[in-house]
This record gives structure tokens, C-alpha cells and sequence, in this order.
């Protein structure tokens, strides 16, 4: 085994018998900002690894028109997008939300697939919709990340596009977005400089470190004073954001990597192995404890339902006895639920024939020839 080219050890103690989860990485990221060929290399990277350590991939852009690897699942083959943009009658970016929002109803079938994996997987490496804000500020982005972030270790991977953020008002831009996905995710995240074979990331990591580099570039840069030489708004804003951002780069891992090359990848993995020990530490414990406190009000506003109910069943049977004693439960016109279990995720992995592909646009539209899908309101 080459020590110098290979993936931290997660998957030596798979011999062990006490064999660690796999980690999920959520590569989210500007669009073009290089998602998807950073998967395709983290995905060959690891395929490389002695022993090979093949990766479980989701893809969950329904509007790829090409992926450049060979994804575990594929939202394209539970959810048609463009048949989703005709019945909904939707543009392209509500048809990618309306289709995400479709696929997350069946996220229950793809937790299990990958649950199926976690004994012979290192990594589960989900790959997201290019429009960023589809993911990071929708319902079902943030369902996904916390249903899969309470059953595995997880962490953001944000993919910069490093050629195109080296003006300080950009590299602010998008440290801030960053920062917005940290604190809602609040996963282990990782700054990763992608396209370093274009662009070193070296002016990146001196920003970050020290802020006073950072005010120094911002104010040679072309419009960082007005026509009397004073500082303008924007200058003065950045200058204090900067301070602010200060603190939040502490919190952070920053990893320069060549989607290209394949430069920085082993890098990127020992950060990932040091995100799990923060995953387990700190979001964990985090977790649990928001999920008893959301179990305990429930429980809390179960049992006031109940009792506003019951009082309420009093005061009607008092009230009208004859309906009451016509109110009996019959088993023979109970109606049959049908929770749609017919539509079905599908792992490529496994073996399938054509029967198996389920298309969930489609499969409404045959059954209920007549009816359309509800429009959004
Ligand atoms: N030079 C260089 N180009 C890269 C690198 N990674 C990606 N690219 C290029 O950047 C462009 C965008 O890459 P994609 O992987 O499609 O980016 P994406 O973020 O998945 O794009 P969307 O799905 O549209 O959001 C493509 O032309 C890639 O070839 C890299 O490390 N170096």
C-alpha cells in the first residue's frame, strides 16, 4: 500500500470487525463552480486507493444532462423533470425544486439502500442540483441533509471556484454563503479550492488567516475609494464583515484541489476522517438532544390535542345524544390506504430489468389518466 497516495484508514478497521460507518459527503457548491467533476475524481481517487475503496454516489440533479460518473442512485431515474416542468407546468428551476421535493417522499427507500451499503462503503458521496439555493434553502434539501445526517457521520464539502474568486468583494461573497450554509446545516464543513491547477488557492488561505491581508487587498482594489479618496460604503461593509468572517474561518477546514489533476485529494480525505471526530463530538451530541426536546413537545402537544378532544366529545354528546349513538365505528367501509408504495427508488448496483424502472411523473399519469397533479398554490 502506497502511504503517500492512500485514503486515511476508515477502511482498514472494515477487516476489523468493528468496521466505522461511512462517512456522507455533501458536495454542494456554486454552479459550474466544478461539482460533479470533483465527484467524478474523489470517485476515481478512491477506486485507486490499495485496497480499492469504492465510494456509494447519489446523484441528485434531475436536470444533469450528464453526469461524468457512474452514480449508486439517480434521482433522473425515479423523477422525469421535464415531464415534472409539463405537469406542473413549472420553468426549469421550480421543475428541478418540484422533482427534488418528489424524490425526498421516497428518501426513506434510499436511506435504506445506503443503510444496505454501511458494512462495505467508506464514503456515501451525494452530488446536488447545480442551482445551489435549490438544495441549500429548500424544505427537501434540508430534510435529506438532516435524515441523512442523523444516520451517518456527515460533512459539507463547498466547492469554490477558485480562478473566480479571487476579487475581494467575490471571496467575500461567497465566504458569506458559506457561512449561511454552516449555520443551517450545522454540519462539519470543508472549504474546498477547487481548479487549483488554474488558480492557486494560497491568496485564499492567507485571506482567511489574517484579516488585516485581507483589508489591505480590498483596498487596492479598483473602487475601494470614492472621488474625494474616502473609503466607500461597500469597502467600509467588507472591511467589517471581514472581522466578523474572522471567527467564523476558525470553525473551518480549507483545502486547495485539482478536479483536474487530481492534486489535494488525499488532503481532502484526512479532512473529511477529522470532520467525522467532529461529527461525533460535537453535532451528535447536538442532535440528540434537539430530537428529545422535539420528542418532549410533541408528547406535549399530543396530550393537549387529546384533551381538548375528548372535552370536546363531551360536550357534543351531551348536546346531541341521538347522533352519538350513530357514531360506531364499521370495519367493512374502512377504504384501503394506499401509500404509494408501487413507486420505487432504484439502486444501479443491483440488477434490474425495464420493469423495475419507475418513473413517478409517469406512473401517476397512467394510472389516473384523467386527473392532473395538484398545482402549487
Ligand atoms: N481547470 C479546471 N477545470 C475544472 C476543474 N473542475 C471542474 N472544472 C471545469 O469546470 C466546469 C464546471 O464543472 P462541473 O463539474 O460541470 O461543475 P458543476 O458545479 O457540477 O456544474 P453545475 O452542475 O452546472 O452546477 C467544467 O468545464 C469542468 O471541466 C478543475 O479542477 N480544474
Amino acid at each position: 500500500m502506497d502511504p503517500e497516495n492512500s485514503a486515511p484508514s476508515s477502511s482498514s478497521s472494515a477487516t476489523t470487525g468493528d468496521k466505522k460507518k461511512p462517512v456522507t459527503i455533501i458536495t454542494i457548491g456554486m454552479a459550474g463552480a466544478g461539482k460533479s467533476t470533483f465527484v467524478q475524481r474523489l470517485n476515481s481517487y478512491l477506486h485507486s486507493q490499495d485496497p480499492p475503496s469504492p465510494p456509494y454516489i447519489l446523484n441528485l440533479d434531475p436536470a444533469a444532462t450528464f453526469v461524468p460518473y457512474e452514480p449508486n442512485i439517480d434521482i433522473r431515474d425515479t423523477v422525469n423533470y421535464q415531464e415534472v416542468m409539463k405537469q406542473y407546468n413549472l420553468g426549469p428551476n421550480g421543475g428541478i425544486l418540484t422533482a427534488l421535493n418528489l424524490f425526498t417522499t421516497k428518501f426513506d427507500q434510499v436511506l435504506n439502500l445506503v443503510e444496505q451499503r454501511a458494512n462495505s462503503v467508506d464514503y456515501v458521496i451525494l452530488d446536488t442540483p447545480g442551482q445551489i439555493e435549490i438544495f441549500t434553502w429548500s424544505a427537501s434539501g434540508a430534510i435529506i441533509t438532516d435524515a441523512i445526517a442523523s444516520s451517518l457521520p456527515a460533512v459539507v464539502a463547498y466547492i469554490i471556484d477558485t480562478p473566480r474568486t479571487t476579487a475581494p468583494a467575490t471571496f467575500m461573497s461567497n465566504m458569506l454563503y458559506a457561512c449561511s450554509i454552516l449555520y443551517k446545516t450545522k454540519l462539519p464543513f470543508i472549504l474546498v479550492f477547487n481548479k487549483t491547477d488554474v488558480q492557486p488557492h494560497n491568496f485564499a488561505l492567507e485571506w482567511m488567516n489574517d484579516f488585516e491581508e485581507f483589508q489591505a487587498a480590498l483596498a487596492t482594489h479598483s473602487g475601494s475609494t470614492d472621488s474625494e479618496g474616502e473609503p466607500t460604503y461597500m469597502n467600509s461593509l467588507m472591511n467589517s464583515m471581514s472581522l466578523v468572517l474572522d471567527e467564523f474561518y476558525k470553525n473551518l477546514k480549507a483545502v486547495g484541489v485539482s478536479s483536474y489533476t487530481g492534486a489535494g485529494f488525499k488532503e481532502f480525505l484526512e479532512a473529511v476522517e477529522a470532520s467525522r471526530d467532529e461529527y461525533e463530538n460535537a453535532y451528535l451530541p447536538e442532535l440528540e438532544r434537539a430530537k428529545a426536546q422535539r420528542e418532549k413537545s410533541l408528547q406535549d402537544v399530543k396530550a393537549d390535542s387529546m384533551n381538548r378532544f375528548m372535552k370536546d366529545l363531551t360536550i357534543d354528546r351531551e348536546k346531541n345524544p341521538g347522533s352519538a349513538l350513530a357514531d360506531r365505528w364499521d370495519p367493512e367501509e374502512e377504504e384501503e390506504y394506499d401509500d404509494g408504495d408501487d413507486l420505487d427508488v432504484v439502486d444501479r448496483s443491483e440488477e434490474r430489468g425495464p420493469e423495475q424502472y419507475v418513473d413517478v411523473t409517469r406512473a401517476r399519469r397512467h394510472d389516473t389518466e384523467d386527473i392532473n397533479w395538484p398545482r402549487p398554490g
